[in-house]
Protein backbone atom coordinates (compact mmCIF):
# COMPACT_ATOMS: atom_id res chain seq x y z
CA UNK A 1 0.00 0.00 0.00
CA UNK A 2 0.91 3.84 -0.46
CA UNK A 3 2.23 4.86 3.06
CA UNK A 4 5.44 6.00 2.16
CA UNK A 5 5.15 8.12 5.70
CA UNK A 6 3.76 5.59 8.88
CA UNK A 7 2.53 7.80 11.58
CA UNK A 8 1.64 7.27 15.21
CA UNK A 9 -1.40 8.39 16.90
CA UNK A 10 0.62 10.98 19.45
CA UNK A 11 1.98 12.89 16.75
CA UNK A 12 -0.59 13.03 15.07
CA UNK A 13 -3.18 13.92 18.22
CA UNK A 14 -0.31 16.96 18.34
CA UNK A 15 -0.75 18.28 14.80
CA UNK A 16 -4.49 18.18 14.56
CA UNK A 17 -4.92 20.00 17.84
CA UNK A 18 -4.51 23.51 16.00
CA UNK A 19 -7.34 22.70 13.82
CA UNK A 20 -9.96 23.17 17.00
CA UNK A 21 -11.84 20.52 15.54
CA UNK A 22 -12.16 18.50 18.26
CA UNK A 23 -10.42 14.75 19.25
CA UNK A 24 -9.07 12.58 17.58
CA UNK A 25 -11.49 9.36 17.26
CA UNK A 26 -9.76 7.18 14.33
CA UNK A 27 -7.29 7.36 11.64
CA UNK A 28 -6.38 4.94 8.69
CA UNK A 29 -4.10 4.93 6.59
CA UNK A 30 -4.92 4.78 2.60
CA UNK A 31 -3.75 2.14 0.35
CA UNK A 32 -5.08 4.02 -2.75
CA UNK A 33 -2.85 6.24 -3.94
CA UNK A 34 0.81 6.13 -5.67
CA UNK A 35 2.15 9.33 -4.96
CA UNK A 36 1.45 10.51 -1.78
CA UNK A 37 0.46 9.38 1.92
CA UNK A 38 -2.82 10.19 2.65
CA UNK A 39 -4.98 8.80 5.92
CA UNK A 40 -8.53 9.25 6.45
CA UNK A 41 -9.13 11.38 10.03
CA UNK A 42 -12.07 11.22 12.05
CA UNK A 43 -12.64 14.11 14.24
CA UNK A 44 -15.18 14.85 16.78
CA UNK A 45 -16.45 17.80 14.15
CA UNK A 46 -16.31 15.19 11.08
CA UNK A 47 -14.21 13.01 8.47
CA UNK A 48 -11.17 14.47 6.67
CA UNK A 49 -8.35 13.61 4.90
CA UNK A 50 -4.53 14.29 5.87
CA UNK A 51 -2.04 14.70 3.06
CA UNK A 52 1.67 14.24 3.48
CA UNK A 53 3.01 15.85 0.42
CA UNK A 54 5.76 13.32 -0.47
CA UNK A 55 6.37 14.52 -4.14
CA UNK A 56 7.83 17.73 -5.71
CA UNK A 57 9.11 20.41 -4.41
CA UNK A 58 7.64 22.38 -1.14
CA UNK A 59 7.35 25.90 -2.62
CA UNK A 60 4.70 25.09 -4.98
CA UNK A 61 2.42 23.85 -2.01
CA UNK A 62 0.87 27.64 -1.64
CA UNK A 63 -0.33 27.34 -5.72
CA UNK A 64 -2.30 24.15 -4.95
CA UNK A 65 -4.05 25.75 -1.60
CA UNK A 66 -4.25 29.16 -3.91
CA UNK A 67 -6.20 27.16 -6.74
CA UNK A 68 -8.70 24.74 -4.57
CA UNK A 69 -9.29 27.91 -2.67
CA UNK A 70 -10.33 29.62 -6.25
CA UNK A 71 -12.15 26.52 -7.16
CA UNK A 72 -13.81 26.10 -4.02
CA UNK A 73 -14.85 29.41 -4.13
CA UNK A 74 -16.69 28.85 -7.53
CA UNK A 75 -18.64 26.30 -5.54
CA UNK A 76 -17.02 23.51 -7.63
CA UNK A 77 -17.08 20.29 -5.59
CA UNK A 78 -12.94 20.00 -4.74
CA UNK A 79 -11.50 19.64 -1.67
CA UNK A 80 -9.69 22.67 -0.29
CA UNK A 81 -6.96 23.19 2.50
CA UNK A 82 -8.19 24.00 5.80
CA UNK A 83 -6.96 26.61 8.43
CA UNK A 84 -5.87 26.34 11.73
CA UNK A 85 -7.36 29.13 14.21
CA UNK A 86 -4.56 31.06 13.84
CA UNK A 87 -5.07 31.04 9.75
CA UNK A 88 -1.97 28.38 8.27
CA UNK A 89 -2.97 26.25 6.02
CA UNK A 90 0.13 24.43 5.05
CA UNK A 91 1.84 22.56 7.93
CA UNK A 92 4.26 20.48 8.30
CA UNK A 93 4.28 16.92 9.97
CA UNK A 94 7.04 14.05 9.90
CA UNK A 95 8.95 16.52 7.76
CA UNK A 96 6.92 16.60 4.64
CA UNK A 97 4.61 19.20 3.75
CA UNK A 98 0.95 18.08 5.20
CA UNK A 99 -2.71 19.63 4.44
CA UNK A 100 -6.10 18.87 6.05
CA UNK A 101 -8.76 18.80 4.00
CA UNK A 102 -12.48 17.59 3.86
CA UNK A 103 -13.30 14.45 3.34
CA UNK A 104 -15.64 14.56 0.35
CA UNK A 105 -18.42 11.76 -0.27
CA UNK A 106 -18.91 9.24 -2.64
CA UNK A 107 -16.26 6.45 -4.19
CA UNK A 108 -14.56 5.63 -7.08
CA UNK A 109 -16.34 4.04 -10.51
CA UNK A 110 -14.08 1.50 -12.18
CA UNK A 111 -16.13 1.40 -15.16
CA UNK A 112 -17.36 4.50 -16.55
CA UNK A 113 -20.48 4.70 -18.86
CA UNK A 114 -21.69 7.41 -21.41
CA UNK A 115 -23.59 9.62 -18.00
CA UNK A 116 -20.42 9.44 -15.79
CA UNK A 117 -18.40 11.35 -19.07
CA UNK A 118 -20.99 13.71 -19.78
CA UNK A 119 -20.40 14.97 -16.26
CA UNK A 120 -16.45 14.65 -16.27
CA UNK A 121 -16.43 16.63 -19.41
CA UNK A 122 -19.10 19.17 -17.75
CA UNK A 123 -16.83 19.66 -14.49
CA UNK A 124 -13.58 19.84 -16.52
CA UNK A 125 -15.51 22.60 -18.41
CA UNK A 126 -16.69 24.54 -15.51
CA UNK A 127 -12.50 24.05 -13.58
CA UNK A 128 -11.59 25.58 -17.18
CA UNK A 129 -13.80 28.80 -17.15
CA UNK A 130 -13.55 29.04 -13.35
CA UNK A 131 -9.39 29.89 -13.50
CA UNK A 132 -8.49 30.78 -17.53
CA UNK A 133 -9.22 34.88 -17.09
CA UNK A 134 -7.47 34.61 -13.90
CA UNK A 135 -5.07 31.60 -13.95
CA UNK A 136 -2.62 31.02 -11.22
CA UNK A 137 1.24 30.72 -13.49
CA UNK A 138 2.87 26.62 -12.00
CA UNK A 139 4.78 25.06 -14.87
CA UNK A 140 4.52 21.93 -14.78
CA UNK A 141 7.20 19.64 -14.06
CA UNK A 142 6.00 17.13 -16.25
CA UNK A 143 5.61 19.01 -19.74
CA UNK A 144 6.79 18.41 -23.25
CA UNK A 145 10.93 19.18 -22.10
CA UNK A 146 10.18 16.23 -19.41
CA UNK A 147 8.80 14.23 -21.73
CA UNK A 148 11.40 14.81 -24.15
CA UNK A 149 14.57 14.27 -21.76
CA UNK A 150 13.18 11.52 -19.83
CA UNK A 151 11.59 9.47 -23.33
CA UNK A 152 15.30 10.12 -24.94
CA UNK A 153 17.15 8.19 -21.73
CA UNK A 154 13.98 5.29 -21.17
CA UNK A 155 14.32 4.36 -25.26
CA UNK A 156 17.57 1.90 -24.62
CA UNK A 157 15.25 0.66 -22.01
CA UNK A 158 12.49 -0.60 -24.47
CA UNK A 159 11.81 -3.43 -26.95
CA UNK A 160 12.62 -3.19 -30.74
CA UNK A 161 8.34 -1.91 -31.42
CA UNK A 162 7.69 0.27 -28.27
CA UNK A 163 11.48 1.81 -28.29
CA UNK A 164 9.88 2.94 -32.31
CA UNK A 165 6.66 3.89 -31.15
CA UNK A 166 7.99 6.19 -28.72
CA UNK A 167 10.68 7.52 -30.69
CA UNK A 168 7.90 8.53 -33.12
CA UNK A 169 6.17 10.42 -30.10
CA UNK A 170 9.07 12.33 -29.29
CA UNK A 171 9.34 13.15 -32.85
CA UNK A 172 6.03 14.60 -32.94
CA UNK A 173 6.29 16.72 -29.89
CA UNK A 174 9.40 18.41 -31.13
CA UNK A 175 7.73 19.12 -34.21
CA UNK A 176 4.22 20.16 -32.90
CA UNK A 177 5.48 22.07 -29.58
CA UNK A 178 5.05 25.75 -30.23
CA UNK A 179 1.60 25.23 -31.52
CA UNK A 180 1.05 22.67 -28.47
CA UNK A 181 2.16 25.46 -25.87
CA UNK A 182 -0.10 28.30 -27.92
CA UNK A 183 -3.26 26.38 -27.34
CA UNK A 184 -5.66 28.05 -25.16
CA UNK A 185 -4.66 27.97 -21.59
CA UNK A 186 -5.91 27.54 -18.16
CA UNK A 187 -5.20 25.98 -14.93
CA UNK A 188 -5.58 22.48 -15.57
CA UNK A 189 -6.01 19.17 -13.35
CA UNK A 190 -3.73 17.37 -15.27
CA UNK A 191 -4.78 14.05 -13.55
CA UNK A 192 -8.25 13.37 -13.98
CA UNK A 193 -8.46 9.80 -14.15
CA UNK A 194 -11.29 7.40 -12.43
CA UNK A 195 -9.51 7.17 -9.36
CA UNK A 196 -9.26 11.05 -8.92
CA UNK A 197 -12.85 11.63 -9.22
CA UNK A 198 -15.95 10.97 -6.66
CA UNK A 199 -19.55 9.75 -7.42
CA UNK A 200 -22.73 8.77 -5.79
CA UNK A 201 -24.13 6.39 -7.74
CA UNK A 202 -24.17 8.47 -11.21
CA UNK A 203 -23.90 11.64 -9.78
CA UNK A 204 -19.88 13.69 -9.86
CA UNK A 205 -19.70 14.90 -6.32
CA UNK A 206 -16.10 15.74 -6.23
CA UNK A 207 -12.41 15.78 -7.65
CA UNK A 208 -9.42 15.19 -5.75
CA UNK A 209 -5.53 15.16 -6.31
CA UNK A 210 -4.90 18.39 -7.77
CA UNK A 211 -1.01 17.81 -6.77
CA UNK A 212 -0.70 17.56 -10.38
CA UNK A 213 -2.69 20.86 -11.32
CA UNK A 214 -0.66 23.76 -13.57
CA UNK A 215 -1.30 26.12 -16.11
CA UNK A 216 -1.38 24.50 -19.22
CA UNK A 217 -3.65 24.06 -22.75
CA UNK A 218 -7.09 23.38 -21.81
CA UNK A 219 -7.30 21.13 -24.68
CA UNK A 220 -4.61 18.31 -22.63
CA UNK A 221 -6.44 18.28 -19.90
CA UNK A 222 -9.23 16.79 -22.25
CA UNK A 223 -7.21 14.22 -23.80
CA UNK A 224 -5.96 13.05 -20.25
CA UNK A 225 -9.15 12.84 -19.15
CA UNK A 226 -10.96 11.27 -22.06
CA UNK A 227 -7.89 9.10 -22.20
CA UNK A 228 -8.75 7.34 -19.15
CA UNK A 229 -12.51 7.77 -18.73
CA UNK A 230 -12.87 6.63 -22.72
CA UNK A 231 -10.98 4.01 -23.51
CA UNK A 232 -12.10 0.35 -23.92
CA UNK A 233 -9.85 -2.76 -22.52
CA UNK A 234 -7.99 -2.60 -25.86
CA UNK A 235 -7.01 0.58 -25.55
CA UNK A 236 -9.36 1.70 -27.87
CA UNK A 237 -11.29 5.21 -27.81
CA UNK A 238 -15.07 4.00 -27.04
CA UNK A 239 -17.18 6.41 -29.24
CA UNK A 240 -19.95 6.77 -26.92
CA UNK A 241 -18.50 7.97 -23.65
CA UNK A 242 -16.07 10.16 -26.02
CA UNK A 243 -18.70 12.04 -27.45
CA UNK A 244 -20.87 12.48 -24.41
CA UNK A 245 -17.67 13.78 -22.91
CA UNK A 246 -16.28 15.90 -25.21
CA UNK A 247 -20.08 17.09 -26.55
CA UNK A 248 -20.86 17.99 -22.35
CA UNK A 249 -17.32 20.26 -22.54
CA UNK A 250 -17.81 21.29 -25.69
CA UNK A 251 -21.38 22.81 -24.35
CA UNK A 252 -20.03 25.55 -21.97
CA UNK A 253 -16.52 25.76 -23.42
CA UNK A 254 -16.68 25.52 -27.38
CA UNK A 255 -13.42 23.95 -28.70
CA UNK A 256 -10.88 26.25 -31.62
CA UNK A 257 -10.43 25.78 -34.85
CA UNK A 258 -6.57 25.24 -33.54
CA UNK A 259 -7.59 23.15 -30.91
CA UNK A 260 -9.80 20.47 -33.54
CA UNK A 261 -6.56 20.45 -35.26
CA UNK A 262 -4.23 19.60 -32.78
CA UNK A 263 -6.51 17.24 -31.17
CA UNK A 264 -4.95 13.87 -32.40
CA UNK A 265 -1.62 14.70 -31.09
CA UNK A 266 -2.77 15.63 -27.85
CA UNK A 267 -4.39 12.83 -27.20
CA UNK A 268 -0.88 11.03 -27.91
CA UNK A 269 1.19 13.31 -25.91
CA UNK A 270 -0.93 12.38 -23.49
CA UNK A 271 -0.51 9.28 -23.65
CA UNK A 272 3.37 9.62 -23.34
CA UNK A 273 3.08 11.80 -20.05
CA UNK A 274 1.40 8.91 -18.60
CA UNK A 275 3.35 5.79 -20.04
CA UNK A 276 6.50 7.65 -18.72
CA UNK A 277 5.76 8.17 -15.35
CA UNK A 278 4.40 4.97 -15.11
CA UNK A 279 7.54 3.41 -16.56
CA UNK A 280 9.91 5.61 -13.85
CA UNK A 281 7.71 4.55 -11.10
CA UNK A 282 7.85 1.16 -11.78
CA UNK A 283 11.75 1.45 -12.05
CA UNK A 284 11.52 3.41 -8.79
CA UNK A 285 9.64 1.66 -7.00
CA UNK A 286 10.25 -1.98 -8.03
CA UNK A 287 9.43 -4.90 -4.99
CA UNK A 288 8.52 -2.28 -2.52
CA UNK A 289 4.83 -2.46 -1.39
CA UNK A 290 3.70 0.69 -3.77
CA UNK A 291 0.97 1.15 -5.93
CA UNK A 292 2.21 0.26 -9.83
CA UNK A 293 0.38 1.48 -11.92
CA UNK A 294 0.75 -0.58 -15.40
CA UNK A 295 3.10 1.27 -18.16
CA UNK A 296 1.36 -1.00 -20.62
CA UNK A 297 -1.77 0.47 -20.36
CA UNK A 298 -0.61 3.79 -21.90
CA UNK A 299 1.93 1.88 -24.64
CA UNK A 300 -1.12 0.08 -25.88
CA UNK A 301 -3.49 3.21 -26.04
CA UNK A 302 -0.81 5.26 -27.68
CA UNK A 303 -0.68 2.76 -30.12
CA UNK A 304 -4.11 3.05 -30.67
CA UNK A 305 -4.21 6.54 -31.00
CA UNK A 306 -1.87 6.95 -33.99
CA UNK A 307 -5.30 6.64 -35.87
CA UNK A 308 -8.32 9.09 -34.16
CA UNK A 309 -11.80 8.42 -35.11
CA UNK A 310 -13.38 10.94 -32.34
CA UNK A 311 -13.29 14.58 -33.89
CA UNK A 312 -13.40 17.25 -31.74
CA UNK A 313 -17.16 18.97 -32.45
CA UNK A 314 -16.08 21.55 -34.14
CA UNK A 315 -18.38 24.23 -35.12
CA UNK A 316 -17.07 26.14 -38.08
N1 LIG B 1 -10.62 14.89 -0.02
C1 LIG B 1 -10.84 13.57 -0.14
N2 LIG B 1 -12.05 13.05 0.11
C2 LIG B 1 -12.27 11.71 0.05
N3 LIG B 1 -11.32 10.81 -0.25
C3 LIG B 1 -10.09 11.27 -0.51
C4 LIG B 1 -9.78 12.66 -0.49
N4 LIG B 1 -8.47 12.80 -0.79
C5 LIG B 1 -7.99 11.55 -0.99
N5 LIG B 1 -8.95 10.62 -0.83
C6 LIG B 1 -8.81 9.16 -0.95
O1 LIG B 1 -7.44 8.86 -0.92
C7 LIG B 1 -7.04 8.16 -2.10
C8 LIG B 1 -5.66 8.59 -2.52
O2 LIG B 1 -5.64 10.01 -2.72
P1 LIG B 1 -4.89 10.68 -3.95
O3 LIG B 1 -5.50 10.23 -5.25
O4 LIG B 1 -4.85 12.15 -3.68
O5 LIG B 1 -3.44 10.05 -3.74
P2 LIG B 1 -2.21 10.06 -4.72
O6 LIG B 1 -1.13 9.23 -4.13
O7 LIG B 1 -1.86 11.49 -5.04
O8 LIG B 1 -2.88 9.30 -5.93
P3 LIG B 1 -2.51 9.17 -7.46
O9 LIG B 1 -2.10 7.76 -7.64
O10 LIG B 1 -3.82 9.44 -8.19
O11 LIG B 1 -1.47 10.19 -7.71
C9 LIG B 1 -8.10 8.49 -3.13
O12 LIG B 1 -8.24 7.49 -4.07
C10 LIG B 1 -9.35 8.63 -2.25
O13 LIG B 1 -9.92 7.37 -2.01
N1 LIG C 1 -3.06 8.85 -12.59
C1 LIG C 1 -1.67 8.47 -12.66
C2 LIG C 1 -1.03 8.33 -11.29
C3 LIG C 1 -0.86 9.62 -10.56
O1 LIG C 1 -0.29 10.65 -11.33
C4 LIG C 1 -1.55 7.13 -13.39
O2 LIG C 1 -2.57 6.43 -13.49
O3 LIG C 1 -0.46 6.81 -13.84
Amino acid sequence: MSVFTPLARPELETFLAPYGLGRLLDFQGIAAGSENTNFFISLEQGEFVLTLVERGPVQEMPFFIELLDVLHNANLPVPYALRTTDGIALRELAGKPALLQPRLAGKHIKVANAQHCAQVGELLAHLHLATKDQMIKRKTDRGLDWMLEEGTQLLSHLGDDSRQLLQRALDEIIEQKAKILALPRANIHADLFRDNAMFEGTHLTGLIDFYNACSGPMLYDVAIALNDWCSDDDGLIDGPRARALLGAYAALRPFSAAEAELWPTLLRVACVRFWLSRLIAAESFAGQDVLIHDPMEFEQRLAQRQQVSTPLPFAL
